[in-house]
This record gives C-alpha cells, structure tokens and sequence, in this order.
C-alpha cells in the first residue's frame, strides 16, 4: 500500500527507506523546503528542487519521499554513479519566489557538504539554480552562458522519445512511429520538447494541459490537436504520454485508458506501484517506467559534473531505448510488472556496487 501523508514523520520515513531528511525553515526569507536523502551507495544523492503550491505540509514530504526514492532507482538504472535525493520548496513559483529564498535554499545544501546535488525541476529554472550557485557549488543545470548545461528537458524529452520507440517496438513490432497517435498530457518544458520530436515523426499528437491557453498555442504552433484536460481518457489513441505530475495513473483511469502504451515523463505515474502496475500488466498496457524513460535530464545534469560532451550525453540518453526494451523482456519472460522489472535491475546494481564499496 502507499505510504498516507497523514501517518507519522518517522514511520514514513522507514516505510521507504531514507537516509536524512533535512527540513529548511527560514522566516526571512519565507522558504520553507525539506531535502530528502534517500540513498547515497552509488554516491552523493542527486535531485531535482520542485516549486509547488502543495495542499499541506503531510502532501509536500510524501511528494519528496517518493520522489527521492525514485531517483535512486533512476540514477542506477541509467548506469550513473549517484545517490538518489529531492527537494520541494513549498510556495507558487509564479508569486512567491524570490532571488533571496532561492539563495538562502542554496545554503542549506552548502550545509550538507556535497552530500546533495540539485537541478531544475517544476517551478524552478535555470535561473533558480544560478541564484543557488551563488551560495553553493552542489547544483547543475545552471545556464550555459555560466558554463552549465542549461535547461535539461530537451534531453529529459528524446529520452521520453526513445522510450516510447522502445514500447513501439514491443507492441507493434517495429519501432517506426509514422502514423502512431500520441497524447501528451502537460505541455511544460518537457512536454513541448516531446510534441516537435513526434511531430517529426509524423505522429497524430494531442495536446492537453489545465493552463488552456497553452493547450491552443502549443496545439498551432506544432499542428496538434487540442484536447481539453478533462477528456483526455476519452481520446482512442495508441500512447498516452503523461508529463504533468505523478499520480495519473490510478484505479480509474486504467478502467478508462483506451491506449496499449503508457510512456512520458512525469515522475511518479502509478499512484501504487505494485497495484496499479499489476493491473496494466493483467489488461495488456505496456508501462514504460518513468524514472527509466525520462532519465535524459539528470544525464543532462550528471554529463554537467563530470565534463562529458554533448555526444556522450545523446548516447547515454539513446541508450534509454536498450534499457527499456531489456526491462520489457524482463517483465514478459518473468510476467512481471514493467515496474517491478525495472526495480529488480536497479536494485541488483546498488546490490553490487555495495559490494564493491565494502572494501578499499
Ligand atoms: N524538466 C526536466 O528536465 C524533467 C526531467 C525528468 C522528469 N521531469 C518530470 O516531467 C514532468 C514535467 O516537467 P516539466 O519540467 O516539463 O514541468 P513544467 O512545469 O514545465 O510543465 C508541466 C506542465 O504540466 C501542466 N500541468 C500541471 N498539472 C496538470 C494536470 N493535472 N493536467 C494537465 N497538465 C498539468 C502545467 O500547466 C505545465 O504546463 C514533471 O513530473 C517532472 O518532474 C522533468
């Protein structure tokens, strides 16, 4: 069962398995923003920092808990050697940040010595990171201007589009996307960068978000079709790529979904992962797990620390599709769900790293 937001701090905590979890308060500033340090075997933990209105403090920690835990799982599936983390500052981006609580933000990951690295995520820009950079060197995705490597979601957006050729593939047995239908869901940073990859394509794309004068300029702007947010599971199209937030995926919407491949760039789809991903599993909807397919960004972000050129940070993205096409095999030879697929390889690649680190 998920973890409720409304259990307590500490047993949530053991429930997903974390390390620290720091929680920042300054007045002066307004911030109020909680770092979640999930696992660091593979090395410093690394996440993104999510701006968002939450309704309650209990939502914002169960957000960043779950989110951390994923980045663990997405930093070792796609072959990085870094820790999984998050943080959430809790506000609205668009009203209540200010240079000074993005910088106060930044001293408190000063304050955790490199245990934690960040990056932009909903909310937050790159400009946000150069505000945290001015306190601390434990951020990437600053601008490129600064010697960074920018904005990371058209990277974040061909890792999704790799993804989807990977499930393609499975289910129609050729990975060309010609003539394929696609709804995407939350037309942001990645969204959008998702929408001209299949347009490219020749792909018939539906564009849906609950900003709707983005659903009409991204919708002419790329030549898609305009779907308004509430009827998206009434579309008969044959991908449903969801790049909002989490949760989308739940009892109710799988009885509604008419498409056979979930695949997009939300962190967190399924509302419980071993349920619902039993239940796609047990009706035919291939999943293409989200922290496998939209690892593009954090790659963006790691190839940023280590100095990797741009090639080497499109290959470690094109190798998303080879990753999810074994996790696929893995999931069909064992009947598994795709999830529990993905996990068991994760899981095996910190198993065997720890052993490695248990001497010097
Ligand atoms: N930006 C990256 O590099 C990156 C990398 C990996 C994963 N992600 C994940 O992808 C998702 C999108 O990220 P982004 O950077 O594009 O964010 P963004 O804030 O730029 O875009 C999100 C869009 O979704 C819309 N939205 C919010 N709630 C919605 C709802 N209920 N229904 C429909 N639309 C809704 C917003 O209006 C916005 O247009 C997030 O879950 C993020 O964590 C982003």
């Amino acid at each position: 069962m998920p973890v409720q937001p409304s259990e307590s701090i500490f047993s949530q905590l053991d429930a997903f398995g974390h390390k620290k979890v720091v929680f920042c308060s300054d007045p002066d500033t307004d911030l109020k923003a909680i770092i979640a340090i999930h696992d660091t075997t593979l090395g410093p933990a690394f996440g993104s920092t999510r701006m968002w209105n939450y309704k309650s403090e209990a939502d914002a920690l169960n957000d960043v808990l779950r989110l951390s835990k994923s980045m663990t799982y997405k930093c070792a599936i796609a072959g990085l050697n870094m820790g999984g983390g998050y943080s959430v500052v809790i506000g609205d981006s668009r009203r209540d940040k200010t240079e000074a609580m993005m910088r106060k933000f930044g001293r408190f990951i000063k304050n955790l010595n490199g245990e934690f690295i960040t990056s932009e995520d909903v909310g937050t820009s790159p400009r946000d990171m150069e505000y945290i950079r001015m306190e601390t060197e434990h951020v990437t995705g600053i601008p490129e201007s600064l010697g960074g490597s920018g904005d990371p979601s058209p990277v974040a957006a061909q890792g999704v589009f790799m993804g989807i050729k990977a499930c393609v593939k499975e289910q129609f047995g050729s990975d060309n996307l010609t003539g394929k239908s696609v709804i995407v869901q939350g037309i942001g940073h990645v969204g959008e960068h998702l929408v001209r990859l299949l347009r490219d394509e020749n792909v018939k794309v539906y564009v849906s978000d609950i900003q709707e004068e983005r659903i009409g300029q991204v919708a002419k702007k790329y030549g898609a079709e305009a779907v308004s947010n509430n009827s998206i599971f009434d579309i008969d199209a044959d991908i449903y790529a969801p790049c909002a937030l989490g949760g989308t995926i739940n009892t109710q919407t799988i009885n509604k979904l008419k498409c056979s491949i979930i695949a997009g760039s939300a962190n967190n789809q399924l509302l419980d992962e071993a349920e619902h991903g039993t239940m796609l599993l047990d009706k035919g909807i291939l999943f293409a797990p989200d922290y496998v397919i939209n690892a593009g960004g954090i790659i963006n972000c790691y190839s940023e620390l280590m100095n990797f050129s741009k090639k080497r940070t499109m290959q470690l993205t094109e190798n998303i599709y080879e990753v999810t096409r074994n996790i696929l095999k893995l999931s069909k030879s064992e009947n598994i769900s795709t999830i529990n697929a993905a996990n068991k390889i994760a899981e095996k690649r910190i198993a065997d790293i720890k052993k490695v680190k248990s001497s010097y």
